[in-house]
């Protein structure tokens, strides 16, 4: 498997990701109150807290996968047409790999990548390299494990390049290599400007990362 490092030369366009007094409800409950943070180019923030404290409702909402009740986010950046929404912007990493099981494993990252654009991103061996998943490349994604699946989603991040990575729980089904790949992904993705946040309950080694944490009295920056 070869070192994944970005190229000095291509840093990602820097957009900052601005959470204003955010709240959102699920089933008619009031989930997040009054969140409010602002994440710059080259940051990555880890989101902390116990089950069901809304981790993962904060990071659809991040995408514009669900609205917000009150507040606003918004993405600043130079060229930013449209500053309220933010998925053009960002990948998203959810708990569903987002996989079409008939299709190969190298069909499934091609087709990301016609879907999302993928100006400057890896092309589809090298992102497979990059996940150790290359020899899988022929095999229909239906076959593949929990945690071969997941290096796949993971996949689309290098094959397609966005500023903004919003990744829940993305260690999930991932064995220690695969653990220690991804950090080494979200980290030259700091390293070349771009920003993440990451839904986890295990501690990720990222240098400098800031925590937010959340619980059902509000949410608080840690560091
Ligand atoms: N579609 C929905 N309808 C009703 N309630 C929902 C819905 N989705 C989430 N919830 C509720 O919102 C709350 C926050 O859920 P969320 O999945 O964001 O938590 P989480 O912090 O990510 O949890 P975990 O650590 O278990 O993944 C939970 O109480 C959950 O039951």
């Amino acid at each position: 498997m070869p070192a994944f490092s970005p190229d000095p030369g291509t840093t990602l366009p820097a957009r900052r990701l601005v959470v204003r007094d955010l709240a959102v409800e699920r089933g008619g409950r009031r989930v997040l109150d009054g969140v409010s943070f602002t994440l710059a180019p080259g940051e990555a923030m880890t989101l902390v807290g116990p089950n069901g404290v809304g981790k993962s409702t904060l990071i659809r909402a991040l995408t514009g996968l669900v609205r917000p009740a009150a507040g606003e986010v918004r993405v600043i950046g130079d060229g930013v047409e449209d500053e309220t929404d933010v998925a053009p912007h960002c990948h998203y990493l959810g708990h569903r790999d987002a996989l079409k099981a008939a299709l190969s494993v190298a069909e499934n990252l091609a087709f990301w990548r016609d879907f999302l654009g993928a100006d400057g991103g890896l092309p589809v061996d090298a992102a497979l390299d990059a996940v150790d998943l290359a020899d899988l490349a022929d095999l229909p994604a239906a076959y593949l494990s929990a945690g071969q699946r997941r290096r796949l989603a993971v996949a689309r991040l290098v094959a397609v390049r966005r500023p903004l990575w919003l990744l829940d729980e993305p260690t999930a089904a991932l064995d220690t290599a695969s653990e220690r790949r991804l950090l080494e992904l979200m980290r030259a993705h700091v390293a070349a400007g771009g920003a993440l946040i990451a839904a986890t309950h295990l501690p990720l080694d990222l240098p400098r990362a800031r925590v937010l944490r959340l619980s059902p009295a509000g949410a608080e920056a840690v560091a």
